[in-house]
């Protein structure tokens, strides 16, 4: 019999003790989101009000952001729930939709990253832009590599003392010393709208079963969505299908399926 590799002992013990996870994620991913926390066997709640959000934070096991609807309101409520998550020692994830697109978004994510994320995921083009760089994303989509984010991404987690995560066809993930490289998943996935924010509320969720080690949970999380995605698009005719075959695959997921296809390369 294999081993039980790390990915698969935390699948177990997520779905042994399913964490609250506070996700305020944007309009389109809401439902997608929780019915993925939900399959993968956590228990997500979406609550972004400001007049609650920072309350909300201190009693879950981790916080997820994401810039993807953004107003003023919503901005006061991620602060504060960004502010009682550090203070109460829970791990929280950003995720920068398309933060280079305008102004106020940009101003948003500075004052974010001032809040001190545990770990970082986007895609490659708003990986290169956070670090700075020239990107060329359009909108919320990536139209860059994800080799092309990789130096971004080591500077991005130096500086900020965070784990960060960059997804496309195969993943990277770093904490400034150590990499991870995920391969699986399925070009149907960026077809799928809120794929990508979906995986940043499982990041959450997994960061809530490990707080000490935010490197080795969003491993973790990104070899789950990967296995899912590819057994998923092995039964699925298009985008349209694909959406329920992902919920059932990775509701069907177990720590020996994981641990059997789970393709990481750690350097
Ligand atoms: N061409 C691809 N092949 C395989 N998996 C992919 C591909 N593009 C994206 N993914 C996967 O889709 C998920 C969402 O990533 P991504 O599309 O980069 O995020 P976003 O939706 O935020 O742009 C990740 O699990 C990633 O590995
Ligand atoms: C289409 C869209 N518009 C604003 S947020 C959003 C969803 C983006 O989802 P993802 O980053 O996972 O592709
Ligand atoms: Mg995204």
């Amino acid at each position: 019999m294999q081993d039980q590799t790390l990915p698969g002992i935390l699948l177990s013990e997520l779905r042994a003790q399913p964490p609250l996870v506070h996700c305020i994620t944007n309009f389109v991913a809401m439902n997608i989101a929780a019915n993925v926390l939900l399959a993968a066997g956590a228990s997500p709640a979406m609550v972004h009000a400001e007049e609650e959000a920072g309350e909300f934070a201190a009693i879950a096991g981790a916080l997820t952001i994401n810039i993807g609807t953004l107003s003023s309101s919503w901005l006061r409520g991620m602060e504060a729930a960004a502010l009682a998550a550090s203070q109460s020692g829970k791990p929280w994830v950003l995720d920068p939709v398309a933060h280079y697109a305008t102004l106020f978004r940009r101003a948003a994510v500075d004052r974010l990253l001032e809040l001190g994320p545990t770990v970082i995921r986007g895609n490659a083009s708003e990986i290169i832009a956070l670090a700075g760089g020239e990107s060329r994303g359009q909108g919320v989509d990536s139209r860059d590599e994800v080799e092309q984010a990789e130096e971004s991404a080591r500077l991005l987690a130096r500086t900020h003392g965070a784990t960060v995560a960059v997804t496309g066809v195969v993943d990277f993930v770093t904490d400034g010393e150590r990499t991870a490289r995920i391969e699986g998943g399925s070009p149907l996935m960026p077809q799928v709208t809120a794929l990508g924010c979906s995986l940043t509320c499982l990041v959450g969720a997994f960061t809530a079963i490990r707080p000490a080690a935010p490197f080795e949970a969003t491993v973790a999380a990104l070899a789950t969505f990967a296995v899912a995605g590819e057994m998923a698009a092995s039964r699925a005719d298009g985008p349209g299908s694909f959406s329920p075959a992902f919920l059932d695959a990775l509701a069907a997921l177990d720590a020996p399926l994981l641990d059997r296809h789970a393709r990481v390369r750690s350097a």
